[in-house]
């Protein structure tokens, strides 16, 4: 499991650590990772040229230290100090020391420059760049310097992604003893490049403020049938969706519960011949979904239309896990999924998130991680919220952000959130914890479509195709 913390968190462990260490012991280990990775990056440091951006806090310290590694081995480092009455002062002696220099002419030394240190802020910054460190970033732009941020990308926020105003755009982000949620969260996490991990012997709380599930983890999660099994404890899925005039989100819906790993999949709904003409192992019912015979969970709305009203009521009193999709949340009744006793999971796109919500889809987007807390309280259920990064959480307030690592920008196709709500729904059968089933599923859905697309454009029936082979890939991990 890769794992986030909030700041008040990383602060907290970062004191305690302190008062064990010889003064400064901490930011030396940052410094030494940080200047690492820039010596990586670079591929020689012995005449590069490396300008540092140096902020008024201890991040511009890092900055101020990691250059005086380099120096010492061989670099030309000049650093530009946004206050240069504040900048970290042993940390500018250390340069000093080392032969590096405060840059005289600040813009000169940029155009000129292989790396650029962005020291501005770290996790002490708040409300994008200042005006002063936006055109200097600016004027990186269209060099062929390397951007390397020093523990995220300047002007994004730590704990939520967000970004106000202009920020950083990295290449390369070392974050030290943790990632913070914003560098696994977009908008923020889009900023920071590739991101590098540098220890520095932090130690945290069991439970992270985000977490991203790994090959690993998804591979001891996933249901497989043992000897024993048979169709319902593989787990039986129902699925209520499609219309007269969607039928295919019926289809897709169905494709996924299949591929999910279902015992079965009983279909409810008026597109039962497309259905069975595409799937014939599926158990179609004309009637109501309370007759259909028994389920371990429910997925409802995808392609619903609104005349699926009835059905959605009748799925919701059910005492089974119901994943709600698509038409089926517009039609939702908050106070009723909160009286429910068995796990609701919904799964919005930001327009629907923002509908649910009364706001603007943009707000939805720009704020993702509050957006899915809010959702998750108001209805008191697990939410996945799709888009650039899914997430998930559970109705409780502590519960951990699960951020999905898999996505690709090729997913976002007609009838691909059809078929994760299936395979969520198949998950959550096989009795996986909603947070788990939508976490995984979600993981599998990515790369499905990775391997579907492989660069090149994908349908949401070829992701269905192509889970089995998300699968095996994930099981194989298991036989290293
Ligand atoms: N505390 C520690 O033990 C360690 C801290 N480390 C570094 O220290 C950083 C945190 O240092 P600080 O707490 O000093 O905070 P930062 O250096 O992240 O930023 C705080 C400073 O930036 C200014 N600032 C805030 N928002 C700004 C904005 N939008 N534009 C311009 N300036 C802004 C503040 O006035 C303040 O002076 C970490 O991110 C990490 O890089 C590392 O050295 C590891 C050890
Ligand atoms: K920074």
């Amino acid at each position: 499991m890769r794992t986030a913390y909030c700041v008040e968190t990383v602060r907290a462990a970062e004191r305690e650590l302190m008062a064990r260490l010889p003064e400064g012991a901490l930011m030396q280990r940052a410094a030494a990772g940080l200047a690492a990775v820039c010596a990586d990056v670079l591929g020689r440091v012995t005449g590069a040229r490396i300008v540092l951006l140096v902020g008024s806090g201890d991040n511009g310290g890092d900055a101020l230290y990691a250059g005086a590694r380099l120096a010492r081995r061989g670099a030309g480092v000049r650093a530009v100090l946004l206050a240069p009455d504040r900048a970290h002062s042993a940390g500018l002696a250390a340069l000093r020391a080392a032969g590096g220099r405060v840059a005289e002419d600040p813009y000169g030394a940029l155009r000129a420059a292989d790396l650029v240190l962005d020291g501005i802020t770290g996790i002490g910054g708040h409300g994008g760049l200042r005006p002063d460190a936006v055109e200097l970033v600016r004027a990186t732009l269209g060099t062929d310097a390397v951007m390397v941020a020093v523990d995220l990308p300047s002007g994004v926020e730590a704990d939520t992604g967000e970004v106000r105003g202009e920020a950083v755009r990295a290449d390369v982000t070392v974050t030290f003893g943790t990632y913070k949620p914003g560098l696994l969260i977009d908008p923020a996490r889009d900023y920071a490049g590739a991101v590098r991990l540098v220890e520095i012997g932090l130690e945290l709380p069991p439970t992270a403020d985000a977490e991203a599930l790994q090959y690993r983890d998804v591979a001891g999660l996933l249901p497989v049938p043992d000897a024993e099994s048979d169709k319902y404890r593989r787990g039986v899925v129902g699925v209520v969706a499609g219309s007269a005039r969607y039928p295919g989100a019926a289809v897709l819906a169905v494709a996924g519960a299949l591929r999910g790993g279902a015992g079965a999949v009983r279909y409810v709904g008026p597109a039962a011949d497309a259905v069975i003409a595409r799937f014939p192992e599926t158990l179609v019912h004309q009637g109501p979904p309370g007759k259909a015979g028994r389920v371990q969970s429910w997925v409802v709305g995808p392609g619903l239309g609104d005349s699926g009203r009835d059905f959605l009521d009748e799925v919701i009193a059910e005492d089974v896990p119901v994943l709600v999709d698509a038409d089926g949340l517009r039609l939702l009744d908050a106070a009723r999924v909160r009286s429910r006793t068995a796990p609701t999971l919904l799964t919005p796109h930001a327009g629907e998130a923002a509908a649910l919500l009364g706001v603007a889809r943009e707000q939805v987007e720009a704020a993702r991680l509050a957006s899915v807390r809010a959702l998750a309280e108001k209805y008191g259920a697990t939410v996945l919220l799709k888009g650039s990064t899914t997430l998930v959480v559970g109705p409780h307030p502590e519960s951990p952000v699960r951020v999905n690592p898999t996505g690709t920008p090729w997913l976002a196709t007609a009838g691909s959130g059809d078929v994760l709500s299936g395979l969520a729904g198949a998950l959550l059968a096989a009795g996986l914890e909603p947070l788990d089933a939508a976490s995984v599923a979600a993981y599998l859905h990515g790369l499905a479509a990775r391997h579907a697309s492989r660069g090149a454009p994908v349908i949401a029936s070829e992701v269905a195709a192509a889970l089995p082979a998300a699968w095996r890939d994930i099981r194989d991990v298991l036989r290293d």
